[in-house]
């Protein structure tokens, strides 16, 4: 029988985000974000365009979409670079903070070769959503890689499926997941030896060295292409500002899932959904939100 799991209760750990007067970029977090295949470059701009507003130093975009790898005029701001094969190189040169690894990223060979590199980066936070958890899932040798690095860096490394993509990982369907999502969730963080987000109704948060929380907030406006990929790039900025500001992954992730699912709420209260609700208006929500919690 699995107890039913405490609520998560995280959006006090906000204010440890607050910014002294004299903080500057290089204590918000540098983030890589890996993904935007061809057909798929929205994706990484989504998480980049979460990472961005909800506070990150520097947002580096590695775009596997040749087309989509150059400056967006509507977000300068985030740096996107073409991803190569040999990303290995280009994340020593960026020394990221934080990598996020998975919106929209495609089965590819050079996809597989990205996420080698994010497994293989040591001790920084390691976001994995999407296909870079589709890829794990078909392949033994990645999530080895995977649990390796967990043995090494324990707590560093969040993996964020929903229901379909957890029942990939478990080699299972999505009906049983979601006929049981506690013994899933169980389930996942053996297997994975991660922080594990389970997505969907009543996300459900656990690690090897935390039982399961459950955020209640949330609704089925939060149905929409790209919502997934915000809480990607959402993880990653707080994450990154986290470094400098005594907030770990576990922490990171918490307040992520609940600002998300939250300003989702607050936007259906105010008439903007559930029908219809962007990714994009929740990025933009969750900045207002976060910003008032300081
Ligand atoms: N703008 C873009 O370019 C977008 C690109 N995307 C990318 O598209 C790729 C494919 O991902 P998708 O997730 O769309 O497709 P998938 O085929 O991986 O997963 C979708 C399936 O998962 C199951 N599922 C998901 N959430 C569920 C829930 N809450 N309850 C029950 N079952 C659930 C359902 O069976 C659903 O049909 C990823 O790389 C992703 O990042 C998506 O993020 C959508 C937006
Ligand atoms: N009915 C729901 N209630 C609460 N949250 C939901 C609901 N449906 C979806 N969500 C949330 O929306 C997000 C969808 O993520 P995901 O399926 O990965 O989307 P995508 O891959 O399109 O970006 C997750 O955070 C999930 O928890």
């Amino acid at each position: 029988m699995n107890p039913i799991p405490a609520t998560l209760d995280t959006l006090k750990l906000i204010k440890f985000l607050k910014r002294e007067p004299a903080e500057h970029k290089g204590n918000a977090g540098k983030v890589v974000l890996i993904g935007g295949a061809p057909g798929m470059a929205g994706a990484l701009i989504l998480a980049g365009n979460a990472c961005l507003h909800l506070g990150a130093g520097w947002t580096i975009l590695e775009m596997l979409d040749p087309a989509s790898a150059r400056a967006d005029a509507s977000q300068p701001e985030l740096m996107i670079r073409l991803a190569r094969l040999d990303i290995q190189q280009s994340l020593a040169n960026a020394k990221p903070d934080v990598i996020a690894i998975g919106p929209g990223l495609g089965k590819s060979e050079l996809a597989s070769c990205c996420l080698h590199a994010a497994l293989a980066y040591p001790s920084i936070p390691l976001v994995i959503d999407a296909d870079a958890l589709n890829l794990i899932s078909e392949s033994p040798e990645l999530l080895k890689q995977l649990q390796i690095r967990n043995q090494q860096f324990p707590g560093s490394t969040v993996l964020t499926p929903h229901p379909g993509e957890a029942a990939k990982l478990l080699q299972s369907t999505t009906e049983k997941v979601q006929s049981d999502r506690m013994k899933s969730i169980h389930q996942l963080v053996e297997l994975t030896q991660s922080i594990v987000v389970l997505k969907g109704q009543h996300t459900l948060i656990a690690s090897p060295a935390h039982p399961p929380a459950q955020c209640l907030a949330g609704n089925p406006g939060m149905g929409t292409g790209g919502m997934g990929d915000v809480l990607t790039g959402s993880i990653a900025a707080i994450a990154g500002q986290g470094v400098r500001h005594q907030i770990n992954l576990w922490q990171a992730t918490g307040i992520a899932v609940e600002l998300h699912a939250c300003a989702a709420d607050s936007l259906v209260t105010k008439g903007v959904g559930p029908i219809g609700l962007t990714p994009s208006e929740t990025i933009l929500e969750m900045r207002s939100l976060l910003n008032k919690l300081l």
